[in-house]
């Protein structure tokens, strides 16, 4: 019996010798015959289009596939689709009806619907079709960069070729033993001349003067570029007042920034302070300003600071006066966007537009906007952002952040016309690497790290090496158990060591006291401790910038120098797919044969029992 029963209108009756059942089969019949000729249409139809575009055939293959109910197959469907229809027992009437509703469902084609129905979009029949690619389109400055070469030995340019340098700084040059300017140099100290040719109170033809973005490989001579001009144009200064301000993201680095301007100052009246937390607060803040006669009198022309110790100096108000400021330099600046949260550069600029100056006149101080002719009328004391950094980000978005006026790029990374790197719309970041690095990886498994750094030492003598772990305690560990093994010297540096001690183990592996510095990445930017032939990754860092500075700490200023990356057989792949994404000229496999290391495996796992009972002291101590 059926659940419904549908009483059909079936036309007049013009003979009543004709049945109703009569008339209901013929009904039925004809029904049939157009759902069949409907659906062999149909079918002729779509192979028709198929023949015409073969991609889709596959497509629709897949999606036939999809469309099978729970993911069955088509003969499964089919089955369980039969099995239902069965076990309803429908009545030929049913039959009809449910073959009326697919030929009705059939008629409405899309063409039917859109035909009768302008103007509605139909819902459904979405199919994959090859979306086109989309391509990155830098702006124009990045995509265009004024070129550096990596290549410094060929392209030096002596120091008298470059216009602009008074006596007094060539003299300093001299007697720092630079007779030649590298790449960077030459191209970078000009541009920042050019653009104080008019002083320090107003820029090129009265207008704020574009801000400059440098991106040259480790150890190209990047702290030289903006220290030389910095000290050429501020030489001339009358007053006492911070004209130039160095952000750098650690202590060693101020420190280290701050030995130079410190060291091209000499002969001139400008006086740089260091604030990096280095010193007590209260003497950092006597070396900023004092105060006489109820007047403020800035005591510094130069500072270098790390972001945290400038916040501190700004919020604490001791008397640093952002006020007169000239250059903002941020080196390492791909580093320090990473640290923008901590808005320090949102408090320098706020200090740095507090201009008490009346409107109109040159000294008033306002945030470049949009331009317009009357933005542009009134002269006005320009800031102008110097950036550094061997891995600055092409990523505009990042870059925003730091508010740049009109940018120009000194870039090594878009040198070679055939590389990848050369074209704007390039996916992702590639960097120069320095020319005289030759990188290995060195297949390993996690035991024989020590004995192949201790292979390194005491066999192919590769000292002094610079260490790499990616944690405090494996430096820790490695170090106590090169301790207990004897014959190497080595030391740790992490930021656990107290200031003086880091300072000093630093300058003993510069002289040669230590052959192996075992570090975090504390020392992995910006440090230039010369004569480091040798860069060893114990741990492979994560991230492409980590490597590219850890191994920019040896092949300095044109020299040579080696780099190992000791690699686990599963961080091959990924590891060695990465350093050629970022542009590595080839690292190559380094294999250290076991029977190399089976010599020193004896004393080795006696140094390993004893690691044990000291960790265990330390512990309890
Ligand atoms: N013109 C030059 N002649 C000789 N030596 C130079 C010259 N310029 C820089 N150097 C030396 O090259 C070394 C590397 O310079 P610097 O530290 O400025 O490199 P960098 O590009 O800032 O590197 P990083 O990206 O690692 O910070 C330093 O020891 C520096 O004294």
């Amino acid at each position: 019996m059926s659940l419904f029963l549908v009483n059909r209108y079936l036309g007049e009756e013009e003979d009543g010798s004709v049945s109703k059942e009569t008339m209901s089969k013929a009904l039925l019949a004809k029904l049939q015959k157009k759902a069949k000729e409907k659906q062999k249409r149909h079918s002729a139809e779509q192979r028709e289009h198929l023949h015409d575009h073969p991609a889709e055939q596959v497509d629709a293959q897949k999606k036939r596939k999809a469309d099978v109910d729970g993911g069955l197959e088509p003969q499964q469907h089919k089955k369980r689709h039969s099995e239902t229809v069965a076990s309803c027992s429908v009545e030929p009437v049913e039959e009809t009806n449910i073959q009326h509703q697919e030929e009705i469902q059939s008629d409405i084609s899309p063409e039917a619907t859109t035909d009768t129905l302008p103007g509605f979009t139909l819902v459904g029949g979405f199919e994959s079709k090859p979306v086109p690619k989309v391509e990155r389109v830098l702006p124009q400055w990045l995509a265009e960069p004024h070129v550096i070469h990596t290549d410094i030995k060929n392209n030096l340019i002596s120091i008298s070729d470059v216009p602009g340098l008074c006596a007094q700084l060539l003299k300093n040059l001299h007697s720092n033993g630079i007779q030649h300017f590298f790449p960077v140099q030459a191209e970078v100290i000009p541009a920042i001349l050019e653009s104080a040719q008019q002083g320090l109170l107003i820029g090129r033809g009265g207008y704020k003067p574009r801000d400059i973005c440098v991106s040259a490989p480790t150890g190209s001579g990047k702290t030289l570029s903006f220290v030389i001009p910095i000290i050429q144009v501020l030489m001339d200064r009358v007053v006492c007042e911070v004209r130039a301000l160095a952000v750098l993201p650690t202590k060693e680095l101020a420190q280290q920034v701050h030995r130079v301007f410190a060291s091209y100052a000499e002969g001139t009246s400008l006086k740089v302070v260091m604030l990096a937390g280095q010193k007590s607060f209260a003497a950092e803040q006597a070396s900023l300003s004092e105060h006489r006669w109820n007047m403020r009198r800035s005591l510094a022309d130069i500072v270098v600071a790390t972001p945290g110790r400038l916040i501190d100096h700004m919020t604490k108000n001791s008397g640093l006066c952002l006020e007169h400021l000239r250059f903002l330099v941020i080196d390492e600046a791909d580093r320090m966007i990473d640290s923008m949260h901590q808005s320090w550069l949102s408090q320098v600029m706020g200090a740095v537009y507090r201009s008490r100056a009346e409107p109109g006149s040159v000294f008033r101080r306002t945030e470049a906007a949009c331009i317009t002719s009357a933005s542009l009328s009134p002269p006005q004391t320009p800031l102008q952002k110097l950036l550094f950094s061997a891995t600055l980000t092409q990523n505009p978005e990042k870059l925003q952040q730091l508010g740049l006026h009109q940018p120009r790029l000194f870039s090594s990374a878009h040198g070679q016309a055939d590389s990848a790197a050369a074209s704007p719309t390039h996916g992702h970041d590639r960097f120069n690497f320095p020319q005289g690095l030759t990188e290995y990886y060195v297949p390993c498994t996690m035991s024989s790290k020590p004995l192949l750094l201790l292979h390194f030492i005491l066999r192919m003598k590769l000292h002094p090496i610079l260490c790499f772990t990616n944690s405090r305690e494996t430096a820790h560990r490695l170090h106590l158990l090169l301790q207990l093994f004897g014959g190497v010297q080595a030391a740790e540096f992490s930021s656990q060591l107290s200031p003086g001690d880091r300072k000093k183990t630093l300058k003993e592996f510069e002289q040669g006291k230590i052959q192996l510095l075992i570090s975090t990445d504390a020392v992995a930017r910006g440090i230039d401790i010369s004569g480091v032939k040798c860069v060893v990754n114990y741990d492979a860092p994560q991230y492409i910038r980590t490597y590219i500075h850890r191994v920019g700490r040896t092949a300095r200023a044109g020299k040579t120098g080696l780099a190992f990356t000791f690699l686990l057989r599963v961080q091959e792949k990924n590891f060695l797919q990465m350093v050629v994404k970022a542009g590595s000229p080839g690292i190559q496999k380094q294999v250290v044969k076991p029977e190399n290391l089976r010599s020193m495996e004896g004393q080795y796992e006696k140094a390993l029992q004893k690691l044990a009972d000291v960790i265990k002291e330390e512990r309890a101590s």
